[in-house]
């Protein structure tokens, strides 16, 4: 698309955005006085606009970076690089799942944006959770994207050289800091970014004199700071995966790095174990409550087989590695790799519950008690997790854990 865009940052309004439209070639021109205009972000970081031709039900999308982050406001100022990082992300994993991502169709680094193909047909998966829906196609679909996504970003496949390229493209030391402190420092020291309520602090305390708990999250900190394997989604939340019946968009991959290969399909089941956990007050009969929190179960143990057998099947197939078929080489990769996986998971299910940035699962939980009695159970869950890491051996027996919380 040809576009003549401002020449300096500023940022969008419901009618400032359609100066960016304009100059795109994808209206109708009868449309665009009449195009419908409206932010609908409702993430913790950027501007989202949807645009529409309400005659044609033509519409797209326009994501804004600001220059500091949106939950916190102007005290938190945040680089606008993340705007090039997310949609030279998407177009990354474009390359390799271009079903599973929405598509860009136009990028500016000066404006802070990226045009993208419209998913209101589809619906944030943690709201879906939460009303109690389920989705057929989602396992499969993150097991594909997170295991081509790593291994054709890996040096497994990349020539060296490539990968290091790839590496550079993709620093991104702001956002990594933001999961630094947020997902491995503050939730587990007296920080003021954390968010819980009082009756929760002797479940907190726990945590926090718990030697053996915190040498494992220092190594997975460590992990996360130092261990470039695979170009990562970097905050592959169930509110970063749009759905519909047989269909899985991944969006928002401005915390995209290379980072440790276990860290997003972590992240993905996590937060399904949030929603399971959250399932025993939101789902309004017991019938739909178990069949929904197989479901969750099922979900996690088929995501993780489908992770393993694509990249399996990739590793067998493509390979560049010297060592490919030597006996062992993958099963060695692919088991570290689960057991750090579990760590991660761990840590994500804390900071979402105790941390600064929370999930609607617990949060809109109503009743008081009923919403501290999950709460605590899922501390108990993440820090099982990841003093256990080395114990649980297969994905069943981490869907043991999860259903035994
Ligand atoms: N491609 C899209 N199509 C339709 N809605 C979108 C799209 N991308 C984002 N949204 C909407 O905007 C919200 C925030 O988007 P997200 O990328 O998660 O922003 P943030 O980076 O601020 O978290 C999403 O929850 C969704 O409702
Ligand atoms: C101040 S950023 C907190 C939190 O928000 C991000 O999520 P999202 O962009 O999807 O809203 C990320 O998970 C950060 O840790």
């Amino acid at each position: 698309m040809s576009v003549q865009i401002k020449p300096t940052y500023e940022p969008l309004n419901e009618v400032t955005v359609l100066e960016v439209v304009k100059a795109l070639d994808f209206f109708e021109e009868a449309a665009l006085s009449h195009l419908h205009v409206k932010e609908i972000g409702d993430g913790n970081l950027n501007l989202v606009f949807h645009i529409e031709d309400q005659a044609s039900k033509k519409a797209l999308i326009v994501k804004q970076a600001l220059p500091y982050a949106k939950v916190v406001g102007e005290s938190w100022p945040l680089t606008l690089d993340r705007a090039r990082i997310e949609s030279e992300a998407l177009l990354k994993e474009a390359e390799s799942v271009p079903h599973l991502v929405p598509k860009v169709y136009y990028s500016d680094r000066t404006l802070a944006v990226t045009v993208m193909e419209d998913l209101s047909d589809h619906l944030i998966l943690r709201k879906g959770f939460i009303d109690g829906h389920t989705y057929p196609a989602l396992a499969e679909d993150i097991g594909t994207f997170t295991a081509k996504t790593a291994f054709y970003s890996s040096d497994f496949y990349l020539h060296p050289f490539e990968k290091k390229e790839q590496v550079k493209r993709f620093s991104n030391p702001e956002l990594c800091k933001i999961t630094e402190d947020l997902v491995f420092t503050d939730p587990f020291f007296n920080h003021d970014t954390n968010d819980y309520p009082a009756e929760l602090q002797s479940e907190v305390d726990k945590i926090w004199n718990d030697t053996e708990l915190l040498r494992e999250v220092s190594k997975l900190r460590f992990s996360f700071l130092s261990k470039a394997e695979i170009l990562l989604h970097g905050d592959l939340h169930t509110g970063s995966i749009f759905v519909k019946e047989n269909s899985t968009k991944v969006i928002d991959p401005e915390f995209a790095f290379y980072g440790p290969a276990g860290f997003d399909i972590a992240h993905f089941i996590a937060n399904l174990a949030l929603n399971y956990l959250s399932q025993n007050a939101h789902a309004k009969e017991p019938f739909n409550r178990e069949s929904i929190q197989l479901y969750l179960l099922q979900t996690i143990e088929k995501s993780w087989d489908t992770f393993t057998e694509t990249f399996t099947q990739l590793w067998n197939e493509k390979s560049t590695d010297p060592y490919a078929h030597v006996d062992g080489v993958l099963e060695n990769f692919l088991q570290k790799t689960f057991q750090q996986a579990i760590g991660f998971a761990g840590c994500e299910i804390i900071r979402r519950t105790i941390g600064l940035a929370h999930v609607a699962d617990l949060d809109t939980i109503q009743q008081k008690d009923v919403e501290l009695f999950y709460k605590k159970k899922a501390l108990e869950l993440g820090s099982k997790l990841i003093k256990n890491q080395r114990n649980i051996t297969n994905i069943t027996e981490l869907t043991d854990w999860i259903r035994g919380a």
